[in-house]
């Protein structure tokens, strides 16, 4: 065990990890999720299950407006879960309503990591508010969301590390064993 339990100290089992796409919330999650045995809830995976499509298809179908929808509504019914991880997509803070509901549930972490990184880390990109877009659009669009992560994050995690460090940090700041 590479951290130690705070005795006397409660734990915090109750989790929401933002920040923009390529931040690492999915791998992040997973990981953390299999570390401590806690329930995952990946937000854009269920959508997908829901929809029966892939995101980038329920854009192109039916617009951003429908993802959110959809989103929000998946949302709602992962707040009423007991203890668990929520893997939220990148674009979760756009509703203020979607924060207040996650807030309820638990801590919210943002995992914060520079604009140079995840644009390496999202090469084979497929996020449709980002594919084909230039540099310039992706720069003020990044600064528009991180001003939202920065509202709504209780924790800052810097996620432009190698995973084990991430896991270990976020295990020592939730006191989890
Ligand atoms: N700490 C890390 N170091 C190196 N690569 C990473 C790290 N975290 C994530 N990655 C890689 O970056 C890519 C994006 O990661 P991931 O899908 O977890 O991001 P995300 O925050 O869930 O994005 P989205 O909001 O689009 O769902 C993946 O290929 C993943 O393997
Ligand atoms: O940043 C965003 O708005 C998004 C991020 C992804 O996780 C997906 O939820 C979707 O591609 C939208
Ligand atoms: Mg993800």
């Amino acid at each position: 065990m590479l951290w130690k339990r705070l005795k006397g100290v409660p734990a915090i089992k109750r989790l929401v990890l933002i920040g923009f796409s390529g931040s690492g919330k999915t791998t992040v999650g997973k990981l953390l999720a299999q570390t401590t045995s806690l329930p995952l809830y990946s937000i854009d995976q269920m959508v997908e299950d829901k929809a029966g499509i892939s995101i980038p298809e329920i854009f192109e179908r039916y617009g951003e407006e429908y993802f959110r929808q959809l989103e929000s509504g998946i949302i709602k019914e992962v707040v009423e879960k007991g203890e668990g991880i929520i893997d939220c997509g990148g674009g979760v803070v756009e509703r203020e309503s979607n924060m207040q509901l996650l807030k309820s549930f638990g801590e919210i972490v943002w995992l914060k990591c520079p604009l140079e990184t995840l644009l390496s880390r999202l090469e084979k990109n497929d996020r449709p508010l980002l594919k084909n877009k230039d540099i310039l659009y992706i720069q003020e669009f990044f600064g528009r969301r991180e001003v939202l992560y920065q509202r709504y994050g209780d924790i800052t995690v810097n996620s432009d590390r190698d995973l084990p460090r991430i896991i270990a940090e976020l295990l020592e700041i939730l006191n989890l064993d």
